[in-house]
Order: structure tokens, then sequence, then C-alpha cells
């Protein structure tokens, strides 16, 4: 069976770690990257959890999981060391339709977490569906060898300039703007690394109008 890829958007999850070791500190550290709200249950944490904890707005309780924890989140990781508690998390958030990963089942979970290489909003998500996670995470590593932090840059300009197209160009000349603006060549200078060179095309896209925003929104970046 395939997965169905999508990506979660963190101000409506809710979500519940279980377990404090080394797998579940890299689990918290993908979701306070997205700024995510997570509460942690677990007796022990690793050095690396604790550092993650320090500082953060997490609500830690320091014991073992109990039957009832789930009540209000709709987003669990079943991270401990115990597999009948990480099959009992997944059992008791089917039985709520609550989203659950499970770090040591993948036929329990009902998302699995995959690598990410991640340029402002520009997102690539890798998974094997388990097959071997460290051959995602090489592949998350090759692309992000091939997609520089020129790529955040660009997107961002872009993010700010589509309002504007979209609201004094009109929609057949638009459609073929925006697909030029993230087509083949910008993508091609951009993973050369050649800013100016793509947000030159982009000018050369716009009507003379919007070239002075564009200009404008570049000053302001000051990349
Ligand atoms: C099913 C899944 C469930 C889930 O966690 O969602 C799962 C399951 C398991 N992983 C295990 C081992 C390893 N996991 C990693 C690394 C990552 N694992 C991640 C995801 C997933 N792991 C999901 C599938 C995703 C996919 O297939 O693409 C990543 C991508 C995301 C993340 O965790 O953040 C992250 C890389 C992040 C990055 O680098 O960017 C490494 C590499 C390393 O540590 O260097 C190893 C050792 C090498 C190896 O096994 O390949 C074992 C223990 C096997 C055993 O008993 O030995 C199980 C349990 C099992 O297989 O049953
Ligand atoms: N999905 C993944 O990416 C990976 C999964 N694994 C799997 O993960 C497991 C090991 O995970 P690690 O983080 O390395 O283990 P660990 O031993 O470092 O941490 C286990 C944590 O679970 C907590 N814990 C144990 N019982 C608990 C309970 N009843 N309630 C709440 N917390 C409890 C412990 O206090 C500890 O913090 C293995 O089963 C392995 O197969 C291993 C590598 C990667």
């Amino acid at each position: 069976m395939k997965d169905y890829p999508v990506f979660l958007r963190p101000e409506y999850m809710d979500c519940l770690v279980v377990g404090g070791g080394s797998v579940a500190a890299r689990k918290i550290a993908g979701l306070l990257e997205v700024g995510a709200k997570i509460t942690v249950i677990s007796p022990e944490l690793t050095a690396e959890t604790e550092e993650l904890l320090a500082g953060e707005k997490i609500t830690h309780h320091k014991r073992s999981f109990q039957t009832g924890d789930l009540a209000g989140f709709n987003f669990v990781i079943a991270a401990t060391s115990s597999s009948d508690t990480n099959r009992k998390i997944a059992r008791l958030a089917h039985d709520r339709d609550v989203l659950v990963n499970v770090i040591d089942n993948k036929e329990l979970s009902s998302f699995i977490v995959p690598a990410v290489c991640r340029r402002g909003p520009l997102q690539v998500a890798i998974c094997s569906g388990g097959a071997s996670p460290a051959l995602a995470a090489e592949v998350k590593r090759k692309i992000s060898g091939d997609f520089g932090e020129v790529f955040a840059h660009y997107l961002e300009i872009l993010a700010e300039m589509r309002p504007l197209i979209k609201s004094s160009v009109d929609p057949e000349r638009r459609r073929k703007l925006l697909q030029k603006a993230g087509g083949e060549t910008p993508v091609e200078y951009l993973r050369r690394g050649e800013i100016k060179a793509a947000l030159d095309f982009l000018r050369g896209l716009l009507p003379s109008s919007l070239k002075v925003e564009l200009d404008k929104i570049i000053d302001e970046k000051n990349f």
C-alpha cells in the first residue's frame, strides 16, 4: 500500500510525545522547528532531550504513560522503548481518531515522519515507507546539497510578489507568468546559486508597475 503525503499545519496540532529518549528527541526537535505545541510524558529524559526542553514552552510530565493521557491531543508520537506501551498508545489513539506515529511499528502508525529538506517555504519530504530510514536521510542530504539557501530567498520574494501579481495581472497572463516564475529557468539559476540572475529573470516577466514593487521588496530583504 502507498502512503498519502500531506503537510500538517502546526497551529492546528496539539502534540503529545510519549518517551524522552534519543528517538523522541529527534521527533521533538522536528516539532519545535515548526513551533508546534508539545507535551512530553516520560519518567526519564536523556541529556539530549532535557537540553531540548530547556527554555522551551513544553509541558513535561515526569511519569509513565497512563490510559486517559490522550485527552485533549490530536497528534501523538509513541516513542517509548516499550513496544507494549507503544502498541497500547496506538490502540487508544485509533479509538479516538487521533493521528499516531509509533516509532517501532509502522503498521500501527497512521502517519510516518519523513526526512525533510527545508528552504524557506519550500519543503522536500522523503520517505521510504520504513524500508530504509537511513536511505531517506541520505537522499535528503543529497537534495540539501543541490538546493541551497538561495531557494528560500527567491521564494520569500516570490511569496510577497504573488498577491500583487494576482491582483494586477489578468488570469490568463498571470498563469503563464507564475509558471515561468517557478519554472526551469529560475530553478536552474538557483541550483547554481545565481540568485541575481533568477531575480533578473523574474523582473523581466513583470509589467513595469510591478518591477518597481519587486525592487522595493529586494531592497527590504537585503540578501
Ligand atoms: C517507520 C519509521 C517510523 C517513524 O519514526 O516515523 C521509522 C522506523 C524506524 N527507524 C529505525 C532506525 C533508524 N531511523 C533513522 C532515522 C530516521 N527515521 C525516520 C523515520 C522513520 N523511522 C519512519 C520511516 C521513514 C522512512 O522509511 O523513510 C526519519 C526519516 C525521520 C525522523 O525520525 O525524524 C529519520 C531520519 C531523519 C533525518 O536524518 O533527516 C536511522 C538513521 C540514523 O539514525 O542515522 C535509523 C538507523 C538506520 C536504519 O534503520 O535505517 C528503526 C529501528 C530499526 C532497528 O530496530 O534497528 C525503526 C523501527 C522499525 O524499522 O521498525
Ligand atoms: N522511528 C525511528 O526513527 C527509530 C525507532 N527506533 C526504535 O525506537 C526504540 C528505541 O527508542 P530510543 O529513543 O532509542 O530509546 P531510549 O531507551 O533512548 O528511550 C526510551 C524512552 O522511553 C521512556 N519510556 C519507557 N517506558 C515508558 C512508559 N511506559 N511511558 C512513558 N515513557 C516511557 C523512557 O523513560 C525513555 O525516555 C526501539 O524500539 C527502536 O526499534 C530506533 C531508531 C529510530
